[in-house]
């Protein structure tokens, strides 16, 4: 069986405007034929079936990208093995993904698009698969951690910190999924806030959104001795090792906890790298990091830390979306940047910079979707809840 990553891509393009509805099929015939993989989702299957097209997306839009897309699969493969997916469950998964793709292209499929797709999916599962077993060598699946700081910022915002009672491996600017004892089986994203630390502690920003169970947990019933459950930290928004330039950060609301890790690894590298970090919110009280970040900036003498306030008169200081000032701050074309906030945020400013001559692989996000978020089709990343295309 052959790949044509072109088929795959034009017969899925073929496919997205169907996508709730083929979400909704594929997993209605998945649980009828194999009701026990029921158990391994949450009750709500809401998130989850964004999630479903969302890492679609992102694997086929990375078929020519191999080792990005070995990384991502990776990732997904190791986070996996906290619902305790198994081989058979991968075959349950592409079966039911061939009959979605089979049922909704209609006279449009073709054995050569249903070969594609079937050897785009075994090389998906293997990588996951493989991923999952060479980390099963030596590492938990999750982590326990205790709550140890739970600060809150604003009415509906707390920096929560954990400490996981065994050592979870991760880099600057990398996420992990977290689930509360109040909400079995629904894992959310969050970002590391932090550069790794010596005692171990991970923090993390969370806004209680509309309709975000395990959000609002974190934030308005969870306190200090309360434990959560951690995945695998995942992600590829972190320093890049073969480039010395200097940084420009741009975050939107919560989206700053990456930034802030990657800000602390330059630190703890020496500060050799010079570094802008714009800092986007809608109102000035929602400026919730600031005190800690220009305490750092007066420490350090290569940051330069810049609030913008988009919805909020009042405020003094630079008014806009950050995406609309970043001309004003200055002439940042020969940085690598880091963009982190709302999907449509990142969106913006990533196309920004494009077009103020950033070539796109000095341009790093990980679009993160909380829950309640729309999915923006074009970026990458994925949601957390449940398994996802579960395994193939
Ligand atoms: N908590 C975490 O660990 C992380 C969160 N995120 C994401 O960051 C977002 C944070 O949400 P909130 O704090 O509620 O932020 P928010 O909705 O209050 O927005 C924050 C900033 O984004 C700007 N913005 C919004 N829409 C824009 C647009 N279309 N163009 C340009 N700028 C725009 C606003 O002007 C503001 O400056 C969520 O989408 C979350 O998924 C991303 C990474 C990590």
């Amino acid at each position: 069986m052959s790949l044509n990553p072109r088929l795959v891509k034009e017969s899925f393009a073929l496919l997205e405007p169907d996508s709730p509805r083929a979400s909704a099929y594929f997993y209605g015939r998945l649980f009828a034929e194999h009701p026990d993989l029921r158990a391994l989702f949450p009750p709500a299957m809401d998130v989850q079936r964004n999630r479903l097209f969302h890492a679609l997306t992102t694997v086929v839009w990375s078929l020519d990208s191999p080792d990005a897309l070995t990384t991502y699969l990776s990732g997904l493969g190791r986070d996996h093995r906290k619902f305790g997916v198994s081989e058979a469950h991968y075959a349950a998964v592409g079966a039911a993904l061939l009959a979605t793709l089979r049922k909704f292209l209609g006279d449009r499929w073709t054995p050569e698009i249903e070969e594609s797709w079937a050897a785009a999916y075994r090389i998906a599962a293997e990588v996951m698969h493989g991923a999952a077993v060479a980390d099963a060598l030596m590492a938990p699946p999750w982590w326990i951690g205790e709550v140890v700081g739970h600060e809150r910022r604003g009415i509906d915002l707390a920096v929560v910190t954990v400490r996981p009672a065994q050592p979870l491996p991760y880099e600057a600017g990398q996420h992990v999924t977290l689930q509360v004892a109040r909400w079995p089986r629904m894992w959310r994203q969050y970002s590391i806030a932090n550069a790794p630390r010596a005692d171990g502690r991970v923090s993390f920003h969370v806004r209680a959104v509309s309709g975000g169970w395990v959000s609002s947990a974190l934030v308005r019933d969870t306190e200090v001795g309360h434990s959560v459950l951690l995945g695998p930290a995942m992600g590829a928004m972190t320093l890049a090792r073969d480039s010395d330039r200097d940084l420009l950060c741009v975050a939107g609301g919560t989206g700053l906890a990456p930034l802030k890790a990657l800000v602390e690894q330059v630190a703890a590298d020496g500060g050799r790298r010079r570094v802008h970090l714009v800092v986007g919110a809608r109102r000035g009280d929602d400026l919730y990091d600031l005190p800690d970040l220009l305490r750092l900036a007066a420490e350090q003498p290569w940051l330069r830390v810049v609030p913008v306030v988009a919805d909020d008169t009042s405020y003094e200081g630079l008014h806009g979306r950050v995406s609309d000032v970043l001309e004003e701050i200055g002439d940042f074309t020969d940085r690598e940047a880091y963009v982190s906030g709302p999907p449509e945020m990142v969106a913006e400013t990533v196309g920004r910079l494009s077009a103020l001559g950033l070539p796109p692989e000095r341009v790093h996000h990980d679009a993160l979707h909380l829950e309640g978020r729309v999915a923006c089709p074009h970026l990458s990343g994925y949601i957390g809840a449940g398994p996802l295309l579960t395994p193939p």
